[in-house]
């Protein structure tokens, strides 16, 4: 709703529905009725809008684009009076005005707001574009080419560069209300005519610079449609008069809110949110439990990972302590800091005086008892777990009291770590993803004795450094590995059944991932494969040769470690699955090499080829790695699917706009992809990972969405 209310010749009216003051029906038809009564009201002089609490409003209720209509009155039908009044309308925007918040404002003659506050029209990301006139009001104010790079980036603007681009008015420093009050009363008697954007003209900037930005667009935004509706939307501006500009922008919005990606994205958007509410399986929960402040830190280990977590760690502000045994490897990780922070600076991520401050928080060290006094420990040592333990068993001795004990382990047992130290409950797993700086995904992995205080503490620490943390109980390779491996698997199985590395590539690429598996190997490096490949055998107590078909009963395809005893570990040695030129080159070429090995290696096994379709490539690959997670979901190793959602998709690139493996399994209705999975087992019967999941096998006899699934899962503790 919105309330209204008369200071002395001032209609002050709040947008009311916190947090984030969504436009919901209940507040537009507010604003509505309360635009209107300030404009029959003859004591009112000018008019200011503000929002409730923290924000000025996030725009339209998402929520409602799920239905197959938006009530009336819609956000323009809303703002009507507000464009029309002959009365000076002010925004006093704190906080956010984003999307149809931001609208609202622009449907306002004049708007101010405080040095903290952001404005943003972050539609393209949940899928549509400003649909109340943003499109075409916001090219009147501040030209088309501001308006393309704001529209179709989403970025949020902050006030000292929306004052700068004309957004606002004036930055304001005293409380929103009141000087929003004082602004309105200061603009009385000044004709408002120029003031409303409807009657303004946009200028030709020429059609070329759109046949330029549909192409940069399609490049940066691969694969995702709102970004071309949103230049459409604003070339209409440049070519129409107002009203039909304002109808086509309509008819693109509603093309858009009904498309598959939409209803991805928005889900998306949620599931990111529901994931951020975790809960152990003691009861305990994001809602109970309080994080222990983190005032310092220190990273173990200076390689890839480890210099780039405590990267991370410093430029949000961070002291760390980063320590490595030998002092060359320690001077190499610096140098690797280092080196980020330049190219963040050249790439204008961030400016030279931030990168100093990240620098001149950071420690060095060869020695762990440099680590007595920091609040939490995070260990990035290569996998090893007897090295683990030991490094534990020795923090444990050197570390305060209350410090938490992180672990960087992919794969490794959490409680088998935990039982190296005296304080199991403050022992907990923090996977990050190569490069660490760069992906989002934060896995936390929770063992049977961690607390809920030290999963806070982990959950909120990813949050401050700006990655998105999930929370994930403990099991062989935890939820992204673990997932992964079925799918790397069918990868390797394909190319030995007739489809290249190159066409299982593409395939892949082509529905949206950021990268095929191949080229991921590649990246990754074959050699590190390798060595964990023979490290588990090791640990099983089975010797894996290249002519290994078969483990206990189980189809295995070892063609990567053919490769990498021909040299070939990727990108670091020129070749790999590609061939790159030199090392540390990133073309990717396919290599006749390759196939010719391919071919030979399945002379010698006598396997037949044949042609394989990118449809099967898709199916085979995602299919397994879906079943996989459903058995996570079931074993209780997350707690929602919407948690593997937000895995894939900031570990791996999922792209947002199929909204995640378990959503996708949702849109294809799980009784397909149960009979698809039943299929694959029955052609495929040596692979364990076709083996149904019961909860799929359960939830595909009944209608319920991915919302629900959970509901099941909790009454049906035995599957
Ligand atoms: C349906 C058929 C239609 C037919 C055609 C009809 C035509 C009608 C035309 C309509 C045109 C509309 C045009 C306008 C479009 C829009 O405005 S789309 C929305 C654009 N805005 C956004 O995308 C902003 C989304 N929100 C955020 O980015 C963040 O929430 C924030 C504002 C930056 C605040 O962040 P933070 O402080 O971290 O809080 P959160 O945890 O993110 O949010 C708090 C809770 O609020 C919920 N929420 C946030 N924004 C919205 C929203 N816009 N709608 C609904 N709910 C929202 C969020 O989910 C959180 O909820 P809980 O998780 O339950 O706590």
């Amino acid at each position: 709703m919105a309330n209204y209310r008369n200071k002395g010749g001032v209609a002050v009216i709040e947008l009311n529905n916190p947090p984030v003051n969504a436009l919901s029906f209940e507040v537009r038809s507010g604003l509505m009725n309360a635009l209107k009564r300030a404009h029959d009201d003859k004591d009112v002089k000018c008019i200011v809008i503000h929002g409730k609490g923290k924000n000025f409003s996030a725009g339209a209720d998402i929520k409602e684009f799920g239905g197959t209509k938006q009530q009336k009155p819609w956000i323009t039908d809303a703002c009507r009076l507000a464009d029309e009044s002959s009365k000076p309308v002010v925004a006093a925007i704190a906080g956010t005005a984003l999307g149809g918040g931001l609208e609202v404002a622009l449907f306002c003659h004049y708007r101010i707001g405080t040095p903290s506050c952001r404005v943003g029209f972050p539609e393209v990301q949940i899928g549509v574009l400003p649909g109340a006139g943003g499109t075409q009001r916001l090219p009147r104010l501040i030209g088309v080419k501001h308006s393309i790079d704001m529209i179709t980036s989403g970025r949020h603007v902050m006030a000292e560069e929306a004052l700068k681009l004309g957004i606002l008015d004036k930055i304001v420093t005293d409380d929103i209300i009141e000087e929003g009050i004082q602004f309105a009363k200061s603009v009385v008697g000044i004709d408002v005519g120029g003031r409303i954007l409807r009657n303004r003209k946009v200028e030709d900037a020429g059609s070329k610079v759109f046949d330029d930005e549909i192409s940069r667009v399609k490049k940066k935004y691969k694969g995702y449609i709102a970004p071309l509706f949103c230049l459409k939307a604003i070339q209409a501006s440049m070519q129409l008069p107002y009203d039909a500009g304002m109808e086509q922008e309509l008819k693109l919005f509603q093309q858009l809110v009904s498309s598959g990606q939409a209803k991805a994205q928005q889900y998306t958007f949620f599931a990111e949110r529901i994931s951020a509410r975790w809960q152990l399986p003691s009861g305990a929960n994001s809602q109970t439990a309080s994080p222990l402040p983190v005032k310092t830190a220190g990273v173990i280990g200076a390689g890839t990972m480890g210099a780039g977590i405590a990267l991370c760690l410093i430029t949000s502000g961070i002291p760390t302590v980063l320590v490595e045994q030998d002092q060359k490897f320690l001077e190499k990780g610096v140098k690797t800091v280092e080196g980020d922070l330049r190219g963040s600076v050249a790439l204008k991520k961030m400016t030279a005086e931030q990168a100093n401050k990240a620098i001149s928080v950071l420690k060095t060290s060869v020695n762990l008892e440099d680590l007595h006094d920091v609040d939490l420990v995070i260990e990035a040592v290569y996998e090893n777990l007897a090295l683990k333990k030991e490094i534990f068993a020795k923090l444990d001795k050197i570390c305060k009291s209350k410090t938490i004990l992180c672990t960087n382990t992919s794969s490794l047992d959490i409680d088998t770590i935990a039982e190296a130290t005296k304080r199991r409950d403050k022992v907990v797993g923090t996977h990050f993803f190569a490069p660490a700086y760069i992906m989002k995904l934060q896995e936390n992995v929770y063992g049977k004795d961690t607390s809920a205080e030290t999963v806070a503490t982990v959950m909120a620490l990813g949050k401050r450094i700006r990655k998105v943390p999930v929370l994930v109980g403990t099991c062989d390779s935890f939820v992204a590995n673990r997932m992964l491996h079925p799918y790397a698997t069918e990868a390797l199985f394909l190319v030995e059944e007739g489809a290249s590395p190159y066409e299982v590539d593409q395939a892949l690429e082509d529905f949206g991932m950021p990268m095929g598996m191949f080229r991921v190997s590649d990246l990754s490096g074959l050699d590190i494969g390798y060595k964990v490949r023979k490290e588990a055998a090791k640990r099983r107590g089975i010797e894996l040769t290249s002519d290994t078909r078969f483990v206990n009963g189980e189809r295995v395809c070892l063609l990567a470690n053919v490769l990498v005893e021909k040299g070939r570990l990727g990108i670091k040695s020129g070749k790999g699955w590609y061939n790159y030129g030199s090392p540390g080159k990133r073309e990717a070429t396919p290599d006749p090499e390759v196939l010719d090995t391919i071919e030979e290696y399945c002379r010698k096994y006598d396997i037949k080829k044949r042609k394989i379709s990118s449809q099967e490539i898709l199916e085979r690959m995602q299919l397994a790695m879906i079943n996989e997670g459903f058995k996570i979901l079931e074993e209780g190793i997350v707690s929602k699917p919407e948690d593997i959602d937000i895995i894939w998709i900031y570990g791996f690139g999922w792209p947002k706009y199929m909204g995640g493996p378990m959503f996708y399994a949702n849109e294809m209705k799980l009784k397909n992809v149960y009979r698809k999975i039943r299929d694959f087992h029955q052609n495929y019967p040596f692979s364990i990972h076709w083996t149904p999941s019961k909860l799929l096998a359960r939830l595909s006899e009944t209608d319920l969405p991915i919302s629900k699934w959970t509901s099941l899962i909790n009454s049906n503790s035995k599957l």
